[in-house]
């Protein structure tokens, strides 16, 4: 097994990677608490799949285990529920000494752990990543949240998980459209931070191609992310390298009022588009955009959306989460591996979008 360690001033935890660990996930959740009691939360899909599964392994671990299973999709990063989570929350009878389980990809990562951040003030929860996207990124570094209908991931916590356990079997289950997701952040740690990542990544061309290097992967884009965590918890300023593409990307997801580009696909978009204008003011080696372009075609991640609205794009940016009373901060490459933060003022953005 691969053990990576997210050292934080308030609490550590292990990264957890090994094929075939689901076989004895019982086990390590019942490490995890002192409790009897592990709440799962899961979406409708993944519990089809493997949902008994885990109940059953928690169960013959000594946990008491019960179930919540939200409708899958986007839309249940909402308001709505996480109220439902915390009816579920209280109809068990959690306690701050039991255990949230997160049971799912990245939209039940960000709700059932921004739940568990604020139920009692705090709950234990432990990351059980199942998409590539949540392995490699949402499952790691405690950002949890909802959306708004304002904008994407307005109301949220930084609450670390106590434990994150990936097993990268769960991918062979995985649609194409959602591993193209995955590699889209997996394209980004390549971007900001190892070119050779990405020059392997731009290289993949069948699911089979990846699978077998899967484990690998995900490890190294941990590793990143673990480095930039511990460096920025809290997002004050290197954390910004992993928004790569995101000023963008979560504009073009709201637009599109989150049906019509998933996340990945929004992101993929982002940065095709942001080190284009990156490119174009001098801030981008020649040559670069080029390279991310053909290394997201390649990977069948779209470039641009449909339609370029660029009054509500304006809008949806001017609510991110990066912005401060200057403008906004994006974040450009000045070559592949490499990422820095720059300050633009609205009108700027305005006039390249
Ligand atoms: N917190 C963070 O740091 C962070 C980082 C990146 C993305 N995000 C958020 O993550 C969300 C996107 O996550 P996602 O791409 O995992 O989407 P998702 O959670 O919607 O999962 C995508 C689809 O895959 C299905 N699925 C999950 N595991 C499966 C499996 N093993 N086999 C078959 N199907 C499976 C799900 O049911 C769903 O239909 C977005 O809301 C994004 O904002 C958060
Ligand atoms: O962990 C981070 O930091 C990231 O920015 C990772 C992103 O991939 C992720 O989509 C995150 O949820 C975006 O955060 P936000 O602060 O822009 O909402
Ligand atoms: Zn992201």
């Amino acid at each position: 097994m691969e053990r990576i360690t997210v050292e934080l001033p308030a609490n550590s935890y292990d990264i957890c990677i090994e094929n075939g660990l689901f076989a004895r996930m019982g086990g390590l959740l019942r490490r995890q608490t002192a409790g009897s009691k592990a709440l799962v939360v899961t979406d409708a899909t993944v519990d089809v799949l493997y949902g008994k599964t885990l109940v059953e392994s928690g169960m013959a671990a000594g946990l008491q285990v019960t179930k919540i299973v939200i409708p899958t999709g986007e839309a249940s990063k909402s308001l709505a529920m996480l109220g439902e989570l915390y009816r579920g929350f209280a109809d068990a009878g959690l306690t701050r000494g039991d255990l949230v389980i997160a049971f799912g990809g990245g939209v039940v990562g960000d709700l059932a752990g921004f739940a568990a951040a604020t139920y009692l003030r705090g709950i234990p929860y432990v990351q059980i990543p199942t998409t590539l996207l949540a392995q490699i990124d949402s499952s790691v570094g405690g950002k949890t949240a909802i959306n708004l209908p304002q904008g994407k991931n307005l109301a949220g916590a930084f609450y670390q998980p106590a434990a994150v356990l990936i097993d990268p079997a769960f991918l062979d289950s995985l649609p194409p459209r959602v591993l193209r997701d995955g590699m889209a952040e997996a394209v980004k740690y390549g971007a900001i931070a190892d070119r050779d990542l990405f020059e392997q990544l731009a290289g993949y061309r069948s699911r089979e191609d990846f699978l077998r290097q899967a484990e690998r992967v995900i490890a190294i884009c941990c590793r990143i992310k673990r480095d930039v965590v511990e460096e920025d918890e809290k997002d004050t300023g290197r954390r910004m390298i992993l928004n790569f593409g995101h000023s963008i990307g979560h504009a073009i997801e709201q637009v599109y009022q989150y049906q019509t580009y998933t996340h990945g696909e929004a992101v993929a978009m982002g940065m095709a588009q942001i080190t284009e204008h990156s490119e174009r003011i001098g801030l981008s080696r020649p040559g670069t955009t080029a390279r991310i372009q053909a290394a997201l075609r390649g990977l069948g991640l779209p470039l641009r959306p449909a339609v370029w609205d660029k009054t509500a794009l304006l809008a949806a940016m001017a609510r991110d989460k990066k912005n401060t009373s200057d403008g906004l901060q994006l974040v450009v490459l000045p070559e592949i591996g490499r990422a820095d933060v720059i300050r633009v003022g609205l009108d700027a953005v305005a006039a390249w979008l």
